[in-house]
């Protein structure tokens, strides 16, 4: 892990801390984490490329580095937004996990679920613009992720899919999961997408505003750059007011139920019947792959 959770910026050779210069100049700068690389250049736009194959699982580790990487830009004054992206082919992010919610320790999945939940208030409560350029298949965890920033550009690519597949695994996913699927497409289709477990290929993903718009893989990055511009050309405080006023009583409810969420993870996670679904949807996907 090369990011830490406070101190001063480093200006050096090889990896280097993101922050700003002496006199409060903001330089460009990039982080070399394992999981993810992370530049913010003069522009002000932070690019966070995921890049923990084979799929960009959502680890206890990565998970963390994620956490702090956001830590590091939204406490930086030279950043106002971050394009989150992914260096794999054909993957966004393949969700939790699920190695870490199968046969660990109580004590274990509490901190995976800390981790989990950590990550989310950072990102859907950031004050950056947050523009998610989903190059790849994107299901549960790897949906939530894209969900919780303002906007969405996915490439459009059929083959590429993106929800909340969690009933498929035999698993229910957090209130918090579907109040943000809620209000980024609205009661009724998250209602049936979440109780059928539904993956969406990319055009029917923006039929149902699951995704803002698509591109041509290739125009992702030129287009997230473009839609960042145009929402950073209205003032922060206007900006992030309306955020908060929109986010809020979502953010609040896991705030207030963040115990009892842990609890209720470790308790559903430790159930044998539970331990069996995961083993067999991980067996699933080793079958699919021979
Ligand atoms: C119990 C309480 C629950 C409370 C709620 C919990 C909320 C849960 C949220 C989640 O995010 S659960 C995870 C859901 N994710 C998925 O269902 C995705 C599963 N993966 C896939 O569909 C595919 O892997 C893919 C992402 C479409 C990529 O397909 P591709 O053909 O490119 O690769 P594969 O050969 O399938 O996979 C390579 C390698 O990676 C392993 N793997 C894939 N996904 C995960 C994962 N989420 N966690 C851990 N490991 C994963 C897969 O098994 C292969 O491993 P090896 O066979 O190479 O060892």
């Amino acid at each position: 892990m090369l990011l830490s959770g406070s101190g001063k910026p480093q200006f050096g050779e090889g990896n280097r801390e993101v922050g700003e210069a002496p006199l409060g100049r903001p330089v460009w700068a990039a982080v070399g984490g394992s999981l993810m690389s992370l530049c913010l250049p003069f522009t002000g736009v932070a690019t966070m490329k995921f890049k923990s194959p084979p799929v960009n699982s959502l680890s206890l580790e990565f998970l963390t580095e994620f956490s702090i990487s956001l830590e590091k830009l939204e406490n930086n004054r030279a950043c106002r937004g971050v394009i989150i992206t992914s260096t794999l082919p054909k993957i966004f992010s393949s969700g939790l996990d699920i190695t870490e919610m199968c046969g660990k320790s109580m004590e274990h999945y509490t901190e995976f679920w800390r981790a989990v939940q950590e990550m989310w208030l950072r990102l859907y409560g950031s004050n950056m613009v947050t523009v998610a350029a989903v190059n790849g298949s994107s299901p549960a965890g790897g949906c939530l992720v894209a969900m919780s920033c303002d906007y969405r550009i996915m490439a459009e690519n059929p083959k590429f899919s993106i929800g909340l597949n969690e009933a498929q695994l035999g698993i229910v996913a957090p209130f918090w999961f579907k109040d943000t699927f809620v209000n980024v497409v609205g009661h009724r289709i998250a209602e049936r997408s979440l109780q059928l477990g539904s993956l969406h290929p990319a055009p029917e993903a923006h039929k149902l505003g699951l995704v803002d718009e698509l591109v041509p893989e290739e125009k992702l990055m030129e287009r997230a750059a473009a839609v960042m511009a145009q929402w950073l050309a209205l003032p922060d405080h206007a900006r992030q007011l309306t955020k908060t006023m929109m986010r809020k009583a979502v953010l609040d409810r896991l705030v207030a139920h963040r115990e009892e969420d842990i609890k209720n993870f470790v308790t559903f996670v430790s159930k044998e019947s539970i331990q069996k679904s995961l083993r067999m949807y991980m067996e699933m996907l080793k079958k699919r792959k021979s």
